[in-house]
């Protein structure tokens, strides 16, 4: 089967597509039947210093504009974005493997919702006036100059609008490298930006594997940088950024808690460890992996999920019907299925699931361990796959120590139908996020990040303008000079 996504260069650099044959090879497989889509190749150091003096010689010009010009330019790329929404959500299908039934809801639109949203306030960055007795004083909000964004695998084409978005409308130019697993979506998006009328060089694309994201980090010209990955790849990241004095902002895996009360609606909270487990067969970061289930409740809620968890309907991703896809790519399959694997041999009860289905794709059958203790791998490891573990609890003061005992904060969930309970723990709750009654709702109106080792900084929302802005302080005397001599 032809499927027609081989773009016309692998990289996108000042205003068109780049080729370069010279780089290694980067095959796209469609996770689905495990075949070949498309073949890219990595940049090599003159695609990448093409890149970054394009951006470096890009941004000065779009930050002088005023700002409601530049958000002009986000919203018309925002419509673009949701006029080709169909073509676009079967390119990240097939480049993800994750259900058409999601993509057309979640990515290429979700990309549009930050651009629409980040072009409406471009027009409202602005500083402070601070009055001094006669003298006073302004701040100013500036781009950093160029920024370089560096995604993950699981949302390419939101991945790459969440960090261009906010960057381009605080006057700034991007260079950004896709995952090397999921690269074709964000040359969609270069593509529409030029048409939507941004000027070329402010949002390049460079493909390639870890070694040309690091390459992109150790330059002089970059002052930010922005990643969305793992946790070991994030402290690669932050070091580097670290020796260069760059700002950085690290959106990092989690183990997140979700904690459901006795008094919960218990089929909410079944349809919310659903959604904060197997929605991109589980390939979300915040996805609520543990799962505290009080004690009384336990086995109703293990029933309630076994039952609707069978109604998942695996195969064609491009099929409308199909609500479960494979991983991403073989790699990732053999982790789960080891994680899995672990999972049995240390005691943990298989509630459902646990084994691969389907033919070539990567699919894994949604797996529900119970019984699993604070220990087990299962609940200390982010496995990034359809897997999720019930834990059992007693007291919420119990469930909120538990919850609360991991390295990582990205986000976490409470189910509760006492109002008061439910603010006092997300009160208490370590994470960048809490939900209460639902999960997994990232709205780009909300900011998004971690606490501990899930990230630093924040994307989306008002707060996302900090981290692509800096301030200057401007003192204006208005008297003479008072020197001692
Ligand atoms: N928190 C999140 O949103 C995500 C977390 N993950 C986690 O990461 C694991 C591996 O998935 P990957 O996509 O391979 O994530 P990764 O963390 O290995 O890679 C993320 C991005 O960083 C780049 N990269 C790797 N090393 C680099 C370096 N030294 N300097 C600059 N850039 C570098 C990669 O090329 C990729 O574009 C998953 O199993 C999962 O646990 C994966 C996707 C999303």
């Amino acid at each position: 089967m032809t499927y027609d996504v081989q773009p016309e260069g692998s990289h996108f650099v000042n205003g068109k597509p780049a080729r370069d044959a010279e780089g290694a090879e980067l095959p796209v497989i469609y996770p689905a039947t495990a075949e070949r889509i498309a073949l890219l190749n990595e940049a090599t150091p003159a695609v990448i210093e093409a890149a970054l003096a394009g951006a470096e010689a890009a941004w000065r010009d779009w930050a002088a504009r005023p700002g409601v010009e530049r958000g002009r330019v986000l919203r018309r790329a925002a419509d673009i974005l949701r006029e080709r929404n169909e073509e676009l959500s079967r390119l990240e299908t097939l480049d993800t493997g994750k259900p058409i039934q999601e993509t057309l809801v979640a990515d290429a639109a979700s990309a549009a919702d930050a651009l629409e949203w980040f072009g409406g306030i471009a027009a409202g960055v602005a500083g402070e006036h601070v009055q001094l007795g006669e003298d006073f004083g302004y701040t100013r909000r500036e781009p950093f100059g160029v920024c370089v964004g560096i995604g993950a695998w699981n949302y390419p084409i939101q991945i790459a609008a969440w960090k261009s978005a906010p960057a381009l409308a605080c006057g700034n130019a991007m260079v950004f490298k896709p995952s090397e697993t999921t690269p074709l979506s964000a040359l969609k998006l270069a593509e529409i930006y030029i048409e939507a009328g941004l000027p070329e060089g402010l949002f390049q694309v460079v493909q390639g594997r870890g070694a040309v994201g690091a390459a992109l980090i150790e330059d002089d010209r970059v002052a930010k940088v922005s990643l969305t990955g793992s946790v070991p790849t994030g402290r690669r990241v932050y070091e580097a950024a670290a020796r260069g004095l760059k700002a950085a902002t690290m959106e990092l895996g989690g183990k997140s808690p979700m904690i459901v009360m006795e008094d919960a609606d218990l089929d909410a909270a079944v349809g919310g460890a659903i959604l904060g487990n197997f929605y991109s067969s589980g390939q979300i970061c915040s996805n609520g992996t543990r799962v505290f289930v009080q004690e009384d409740v336990l086995e109703d809620f293990l029933a309630r999920l076994a039952d609707r968890t069978a109604e998942a309907r695996a195969g064609d991703p491009l099929d409308p019907e199909t609500t479960l896809g494979p991983l991403v790519s073989e790699a990732q399959l053999e982790k789960v299925m080891g994680h899995i694997e672990a999972g049995k041999a240390e005691g943990a009860r298989l509630v459902c699931g646990g084994t691969r289905i389907g033919g070539e794709g990567y699919f894994v059958a949604p797996t529900v361990f119970a019984d699993v203790s604070d220990e087990m791998s299962l609940a200390r490891e982010e496995i990034f796959g359809p897997v999720m573990s019930v834990l059992s609890f007693k007291t919420e003061e119990e469930a909120l120590a538990r919850a609360n005992a991991t390295p990582y904060g990205l986000a976490a969930g409470v189910f509760t139908r006492d109002i008061s309970r439910a603010h006092r723990m997300a009160a208490r709750l370590d994470a960048g996020t809490c939900w209460i009654n639902t999960y997994n709702l990232t709205p780009v109106e909300l900011p998004f990040g971690g606490v501990k080792a899930s990230g630093v900084g924040r994307e989306n929302g008002h707060a996302a303008i900090e981290f692509y802005s800096r301030l200057k302080t401007v003192y204006v005397g208005m008297g003479g000079v008072d020197a001692p001599y």
